[in-house]
């Protein structure tokens, strides 16, 4: 701007008449709204039709919002019953005080008699994302694709067009990856709206879990490349040391485009059908007026795993059996809600070391580490809690040794670091805090979440109302299956095999052993101790996924088809994390992103709009440099 205001008035008028110029500048030319990262607006008055209307502007709704509306001609509106995102969710340390506040649909799994018994009322807190970007502005960022064998066993299932080969491009496709000696192998890109980088700050524990991990026989390596056994330092949906939710990385950027409106504050009730069963729009709650929008060409439903598959039943798409329960006239009648499957592990194992490296409250809560995530975009509240990653292979794994079991989730701290902000967002009864992690107040802790990635066990989601402001009813089902806690108990005793490793000798790790209340008949780190407190402190880590399953027209339980549109109806697909016919080995945000970037191509593919290169080319450059 300085060179056009000096070609314009001369060297002599910028000396003086420079600030007043630049502020006419900026106003006409409202530099904020053309900043890229500025926030999208909230569009008030909608029009009565649309081409497409996509419901829930999360992980994936964000993602087919901005690829539909990269067609000029069609027009594009997004729903999302949430807030837009802002500058405290933004900060990736505090990611867990998003839970339980405005931006959380502060679900909870229905009581239970054989897991999630250290959480009051014996039930497990489920947030999910109600906010623009959906639960990518409540995770803790990390970024995993899964393993390419997820992804073969998808298309072996029936669904052409998923197998890993043809998936990665996808993956490509949305990454902006910072960190050069990613960028270097052909499993990383740079350049696309989507940042991910390795978080700026770590505590010295990160580099010791490397080093466990070695010990342990496993190697340091990129787990989004070739091969998923190992350990890493966490990759995150980070940029420049803030949340880079899909809200973020996809609507912000293409916020101007006059084709899409993004409604906020408007929760979807009903999918509404014409007498060919074709969706024809939608009814809608905003600011406490319904409404009704109708569409022309589809409905995309990207209301996540739960939202959906209870948005679908309450339209009359779901077991005959139950919507009839409810008095809902069936319009197609499908396993909607079955195949609820979720990433469980063990919380609380918690280790401790003598000296002062962990992360804790008092050290990171202060002054001058917030300057310097203000000032510098660095410090301590630039790392998402979680510094290292690993995958493993139990006893019980497949003997290829590249398709692990079990996942490590390292943190430097552990439920006592965090005041009692840990202890409110598990839901964990007092009696379990007080015996087990009160104690540990004024200690140095670190932790270890194992988890386990392919789940026998299966769960299933249903109405408990006809009003769609009632949450339904979420029963995982946790540990029905022995082999998932016997998987699970192999686990532990991998991570309790880290503290022992040389790497974390020299800070004198050691397990916490005080032992879980309501298990104490059985002696610590026994099978049956563990197994106890498995299904006490039974942790999701807010996985769900698979309850509109994708599948090939002769699958029984199959909602969608691996085009992703809904059986039985014309016009409505779904695109979210519930359309995985099994979860991923992995943590499901990329993946999702994927999968709405993969839906996007389908849905222009469907009708019959020229094909963009970036795909193809992503494509031949993978196979070239393999
Ligand atoms: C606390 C937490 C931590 C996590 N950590 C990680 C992590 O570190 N890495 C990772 O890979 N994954 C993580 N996950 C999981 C991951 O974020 C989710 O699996 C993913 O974001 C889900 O994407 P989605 O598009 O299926 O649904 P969502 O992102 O949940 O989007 C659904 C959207 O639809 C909106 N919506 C729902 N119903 C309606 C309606 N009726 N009308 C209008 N709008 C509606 C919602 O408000 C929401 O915005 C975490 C999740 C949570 C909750």
């Amino acid at each position: 701007m300085a060179s056009i205001l000096t070609n314009l008035f001369g060297t002599s008028v910028l000396g003086f008449s420079l600030i007043p110029l630049l502020a006419i500048g900026l106003t006409v030319y409202k530099y904020n709204s053309l900043d890229p990262e500025s926030h999208p607006e909230n569009t008030q008055e909608l029009l009565q039709i649309y081409d497409f209307i996509v419901i829930g502007g999360g992980s994936a709704g964000a993602v087919i919002a901005s690829r539909l509306s990269e067609i000029a001609n069609w027009t594009v509106l997004l729903l999302e019953a949430g807030d837009d995102e802002n500058e405290i969710s933004d900060i990736p340390l505090l990611a867990g005080y998003t839970q339980l506040s405005k931006f959380d649909w502060k679900y909870q799994s229905s009581p239970s008699t054989t897991y999630c018994l250290a959480m009051v009322g014996d039930k497990c807190n489920w947030p999910r994302g109600k906010v623009l970007g959906g639960s990518s502005v409540l995770n803790a960022m990390i970024y995993v694709r899964g393993n390419r064998h997820d992804y073969d066993n998808w298309a072996r299932l029936g669904n052409n067009g998923w197998s890993y080969e043809e998936v990665l491009p996808y993956f490509l496709k949305s990454e902006d990856n910072r960190n050069p000696y990613l960028t270097r192998t052909p499993y990383h890109e740079t350049g696309g709206y989507l940042t991910v980088q390795e978080p700026p700050w770590r505590s010295p524990l990160a580099i010791a879990f490397l080093q466990a991990g070695q010990e342990m026989g496993y190697e340091n390596r990129d787990i989004n490349g070739f091969n998923q056994t190992g350990f890493m330092l966490s990759q995150a949906t980070i940029r420049r040391g803030s949340r880079c939710s899909t809200a973020k990385a996809f609507l912000r950027p293409v916020k101007n485009r006059l084709n899409l409106h993004i409604a906020m504050h408007t929760q979807a009730l009903k999918v509404l059908f014409n007498a060919e069963k074709r969706a024809i729009g939608v009814t809608f709650l905003r600011d406490g007026k319904q409404g009704i929008v109708r569409c022309r060409r589809e409905v995309i439903l990207s209301a996540g795993a739960i939202n959906s598959p209870q948005l679908l039943m309450l339209s009359g798409i779901g077991p005959s059996e139950h919507l009839t329960e409810f008095g809902i006239p069936v319009i197609s009648d499908l396993r909607v809600g079955d195949n609820l499957q979720d990433h469980v592990g063990l919380g609380g194992l918690t280790f401790l070391v003598n000296e002062q490296i962990t992360l804790k409250r008092e050290r990171f809560q202060t002054f001058s580490v917030m300057l310097e995530y203000i000032v510098k975009e660095k410090g301590p509240m630039t790392t998402p809690g979680v510094e290292g990653l690993a995958f493993l292979n139990t006893k019980y794994a497949n003997k290829s040794g590249d398709y692990p079991d079990v996942q490590f989730h390292f943190a430097p701290s552990s439920v006592n670091s965090d005041g009692d902000q840990i202890k409110k967002i598990t839901g964990l009864k007092d009696r379990v805090y007080n015996t087990m992690y009160k104690p540990l107040r004024n200690a140095e802790t670190w932790s270890i979440l194992p988890l386990l990635l392919r789940p026998k066990s299966t769960g299933w989601i249903r109405l408990k109302s006809k009003n769609p402001l009632v949450q339904p009813e979420i029963i995982p089902n946790y540990f029905t299956h022995k082999e998932d806690i016997d998987v699970l108990v192999e686990g532990i005793k991998l991570a309790l095999q880290v503290s022992n490793t040389s790497a974390f000798q020299r800070f004198g790790s050691r397990p916490h052993t005080i032992r879980m209340p309501g298990c104490h008949k059985y002696a610590f780190n026994t099978y049956e101790y563990w197994e106890c407190a498995l299904r006490h402190f039974t942790f999701t880590i807010y996985h769900p996924t698979s309850t509109c399953k994708m599948g090939p027209q002769r699958d029984p339980t199959a909602v969608v088809d691996p085009r992703l549109r809904v059986y039985g109806v014309k016009g409505l697909r779904v695109v979210d994390g519930s359309i995985m016919p099994t979860i991923v080995s992995g943590n499901p945000n990329a993946p999702i992103i994927m999968i709405g970037e993969k839906a996007s191509d389908i849905i222009k593919e469907d009708w019959r709009v020229k094909k963009k290169r970036s795909v193809e080319r992503e494509r031949t450059r993978f196979f070239l440099s393999k």
